[in-house]
């Protein structure tokens, strides 16, 4: 006899993004951050995700064991904001994906083209 196997745990994307939407529908906000972020609106969220995109940046050139660390630590903060701000617009992760999985095999430099062919 076989156990059935045990469903596959939830990417941690995938739960992070859960408990975001969770945060957002939550009328209390003194006890999350997500929840206060969400409240304080696009201005406020986009200079998270603007800030942690520059940290992630000067920690990519940081040397070393830990360097890499906080190389990893700093993406998962521009991660975490980026899917509240993706939250804010009401869009999903999953069309995130799609748009990359749409763009599978088209070389980058067609698709810049394309887009200058089309003004955007
Ligand atoms: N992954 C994260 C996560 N990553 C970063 N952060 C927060 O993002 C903030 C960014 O760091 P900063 O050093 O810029 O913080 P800060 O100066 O206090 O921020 P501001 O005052 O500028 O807003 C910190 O407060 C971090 O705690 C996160 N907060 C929450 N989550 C996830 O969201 C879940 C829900 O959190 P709450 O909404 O707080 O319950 C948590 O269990 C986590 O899984």
């Amino acid at each position: 006899m076989h156990d059935n196997p045990s469903p596959a745990a939830p990417r941690p994307l995938d739960q992070l993004e859960r408990t975001i939407g969770d945060r957002a529908a939550q009328a209390e906000q003194s006890s999350s951050y997500t929840a206060k972020l969400l409240a304080a609106g696009v201005a406020k969220i986009g200079a998270k995700v603007t800030e942690e995109a520059a940290e992630l940046v000067e920690a990519a050139a940081e040397p070393g064991t830990e360097g890499r660390t906080h190389f990893i630590y700093e993406a998962g903060d521009l991660l975490y904001h980026t899917l509240v701000l993706l939250r804010w617009r009401g869009v999903e992760l999953a069309e995130v994906e799609a748009e990359l999985a749409r763009r599978f095999g088209v070389s980058g430099i067609t698709e810049k083209e394309s887009r200058a062919k089309h003004g955007s």
